[in-house]
């Protein structure tokens, strides 16, 4: 691929891994933030002290606040801001944007209130933009050191999915394409709600079969909605879905995971996310969740369960007692709906 400019909006941890990637593909980086003294610091120091320390950025990657700067004769923008921002963000730079511009979502939430996911905002604030959504399995901090990394590059249209592949993929990075937005979209944005519960069993105290268990069940309330929503279920048994949650329930860079060790461990909301300092989607994802399981009919009850422990102020130890407790059911959604597989009488 000849070389591209590429604008990253947000300079926080994964828009500064993403900036180090495209600049080792070869293309001409810009990274646009909101902060002037951020943006001297990362300029001056070349590493971002605040989100990815000990990372040192190349001289080439240039930082900027300018809008109109950083969007000037772009080919690609990549939304790298926390969901629950990105429209507003949209809003700031929208008079700079141009309709060949591809918009690349790196974010993963839905948005509270409109239950809008990412490629919805991008639809009404931005009329007629190419959109495609890049996700899977991917720590920042590892990302930014080079570790070998697999993601997945959705778009409904093939040339879009191919072309987001080839500015991102490289030696370490290994890029998958999918047609499947609704899924990769949901997969990325509910499973950061799963995390933060298997964080919450960590902090408590709780052990590696509560982990697998709330992976395993979390995949599948997942899916149910993915499929209600139109979601290919493949989806779900990929990069975007099974991948993601995985690495999101067991890594310690995980800020989901380590957001819901501090819960577990008896600090309140406000307290953890002060620790954590960067954004924790589970938390303002899970709001969006509740109410597109309520709104589709199907049941997501380890969402349902960090829903009520975050809203309704419902204890750790009630939550679990009530998780564990339902009505007894049938692994397999075939065989609770009646269909397939036939059991033996006795
Ligand atoms: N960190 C990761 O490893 C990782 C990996 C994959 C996906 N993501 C996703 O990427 C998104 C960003 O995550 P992050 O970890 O980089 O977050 P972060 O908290 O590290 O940084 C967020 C950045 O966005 C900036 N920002 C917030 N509102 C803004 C606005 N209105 N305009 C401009 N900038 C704004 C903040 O100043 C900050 O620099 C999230 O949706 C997250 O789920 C993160
Ligand atoms: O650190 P988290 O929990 O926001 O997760 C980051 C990425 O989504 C992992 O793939």
């Amino acid at each position: 691929m000849e070389p591209k400019t590429i604008t990253v909006l947000g300079a926080g941890s994964w828009g500064t891994a993403l900036g180090t990637v495209l600049h080792s593909n070869g293309h001409r980086t810009r990274l646009w933030m909101r902060s002037e003294q951020q943006a001297q610091e990362m300029i001056e120091q070349r590493t971002n002290q605040r989100y990815l320390p000990d990372v040192q950025l190349a001289r080439e990657i240039e930082m900027m606040t300018d809008p109109e700067r950083a969007l000037w004769k772009t080919d690609a923008v990549v939304l790298a801001i926390p969901t629950q921002q990105v429209r507003v963000a949209l809003q700031t730079v929208n008079p700079y944007l141009s309709p060949t511009m591809l918009i690349i979502n790196v974010a993963k939430g839905i948005e509270k209130k409109s239950y809008c996911r990412i490629s919805q905002i991008v639809e009404e604030e931005v009329k007629g933009a190419s959109f495609a959504v890049l996700s899977g399995p991917s720590h920042a901090e590892e990302v930014a050191r080079c570790m070998p990394t697999t993601l997945v590059a959705a778009a409904r249209s093939k040339q879009i999915a191919e072309y987001t592949q080839d500015l991102f993929m490289n030696p370490y990075l290994r890029v998958y394409t999918n047609p499947d937005v609704v899924g990769v979209e949901l997969a990325g944005a509910l499973k950061n709600v799963i995390a933060f519960g298997a964080g919450i069993a960590d902090g408590i105290g709780y052990g590696d079969n509560s982990r697998a268990a709330l992976i395993t069940r979390g995949i599948a309330e997942i899916a149910r909605l993915g499929k209600q929503m139109g979601a290919s279920l493949n989806t779900f048994a990929g990069l975007a879905g099974i991948g993601d949650l995985i690495v999101t329930c067991t890594s310690m860079h995980s800020r989901n995971r380590r957001a819901g060790i501090l819960i577990g461990q008896g600090n309140s909301l406000e307290e953890t996310l002060a620790a954590i300092g960067m954004v924790v989607e589970g938390v303002f994802t899970a709001d969006a969740a509740y109410e597109l399981a309520l709104h589709h009919h199907v049941e997501m009850p380890i969402t349902t369960a960090i829903h009520n422990l975050l809203h309704c102020h419902q204890p750790v130890e009630q939550v679990v007692r009530e998780l564990m407790t339902r009505q007894r059911k049938h692994e397999m959604e075939e065989v609770a709906a009646g269909h397939m597989i036939e059991w033996l009488e006795k």
